[in-house]
């Protein structure tokens, strides 16, 4: 029996204005309404994996009378790449896409990042709605207006902030989502969990497998939650001033093992070692407890995810991690604990002190 859907609202992108975020089952023919009057033609980007879903979206979008074509690109992070977004203009272009038109995204984060990024380049910026397949994308991708793509020099080192008009989070798409994905999706709810709500940590704890069970009610109440957290962040501070960067506890380290893996990693395994990091860092430097720390591990381990990575790496990886977009100068700035809801900006004073803290999970 679906549950009703749940919404929330991201405010503070246009003065005046909000968009939002929907959890529930069924959610597709909510979407010529959430698009509006205005739009006339849609592209729907979707990786190849994903075709018969971007199928459905298209043939949704024809019942309403809307224009709907279908771009298909590359899976995962092969798709968050320069030439996937000029293939996407492309099609757009040739096409005669103009402002009043619009791109939905459908697929996991890599395809809401890519799309996001065409949308928001696309005459300076097309309407977008996202459509997130994955758990990752439903908890955090879609949701806050971050876009990009990679280079060869780092993890989303181009990009733009351009809100989605809209974000369709439909649980129904985490029948066929692999286990792995799940897992890996978890990372971004543990994070959430120790940045800002304890609950989170609490309902995995009590039962991890049933946390990844994609039809339980506890899983829809940690994808509410970590939804929850992200639009109260993102409300306050769109473009990263200040406590936005929160939300990138663990990532310091995560995008440098993702460039060190040439993007192989799944993203949400790198942020599963970058929190046991950023863990071990905050007890090294004397803000996180012990208790906390190592509650990072167990209930990381709990659930499979990794929390060690290779020593031989350590140079490679201090190289990415000074492309980290936190970094200020030749500072570097990581998201620590002082404790479970209470993050805080700790500014490395020598680098040679994140070594010290990388023997701890070095293999
Ligand atoms: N913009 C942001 O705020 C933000 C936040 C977090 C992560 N990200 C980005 O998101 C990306 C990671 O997202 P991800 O973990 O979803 O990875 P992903 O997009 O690579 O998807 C993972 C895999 O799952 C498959 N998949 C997705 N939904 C499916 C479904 N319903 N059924 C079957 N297969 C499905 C995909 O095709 C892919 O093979 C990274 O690039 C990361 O940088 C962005
Ligand atoms: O929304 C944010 O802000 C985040 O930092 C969320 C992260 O989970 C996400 O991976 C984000 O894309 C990282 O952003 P970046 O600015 O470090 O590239
Ligand atoms: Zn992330």
């Amino acid at each position: 029996m679906p549950i009703a859907p749940t919404t929330m609202k991201v405010t503070g992108s246009t003065p005046g204005e909000s968009y939002p975020v929907l959890v529930g089952n069924g959610l597709l023919g909510q979407l010529p309404e959430l698009l509006g009057p205005a739009v006339k033609k849609v592209l729907v980007i979707h990786p190849r994996a994903l075709r018969a879903t971007g199928d459905v979206v298209r043939d949704e979008l024809a019942k309403s009378g809307l224009e709907a074509l279908t771009a298909e690109i590359p899976d995962a992070e092969e798709g968050k790449h320069i030439q996937v977004a000029s293939f996407c203009w492309e099609v757009l272009g040739k096409n005669d896409f103009t402002r009043s038109d619009a791109v939905i995204s459908v697929g996991g984060g890599a395809v809401t990042d890519l799309a996001g990024f065409v949308a928001a380049t696309w005459l300076r910026g097309v309407k977008v709605i996202h459509i997130p397949t994955s758990l990752l994308a439903m908890v955090d991708a879609a949701v806050g207006g971050k876009t990009g793509i990679n280079t060869a020099e780092g993890k989303n080192l181009v990009g733009a902030f351009h809100p989605p008009a809209a974000v369709l989070a439909d649980m129904d798409a985490l029948a066929t989502l692999p286990k792995n994905e799940l897992v890996t999706g978890m990372a971004e709810v543990i994070k959430c969990g120790f940045i800002a709500d304890e609950r989170i940590l609490e309902l995995i704890e009590e039962d991890p497998q049933d946390a990844i069970n994609p039809t339980s009610d506890r899983l829809r109440e940690l994808v509410e939650r970590t939804i929850a957290v992200k639009v109260e962040v993102v409300s306050r501070d769109l473009k990263e001033a200040g406590d936005r960067e929160f939300l990138n506890y663990g990532h310091t380290l995560a995008h440098a093992i993702e460039l060190s893996e040439r993007y192989q990693m799944r993203h949400g395994a790198a942020v599963s070692i970058g929190l046991a990091f950023a863990a071990e860092l905050g007890r090294s430097v004397g803000y996180t407890s012990d208790a906390v720390a190592d509650r990072h591990v167990a209930i990381l381990k709990s659930l499979g995810l990794p929390t060690t990575y290779r020593n031989d790496r350590w140079s490679a990886l201090l190289d990415g991690m000074k492309r980290d977009k936190k970094a200020r100068g030749n500072q570097l700035r990581f998201v620590v604990l002082e404790d479970i809801g209470k993050p805080r900006i700790y500014e490395v004073p020598d680098n040679s002190l994140l070594f010290a803290a990388y023997q701890e999970i070095g293999e």
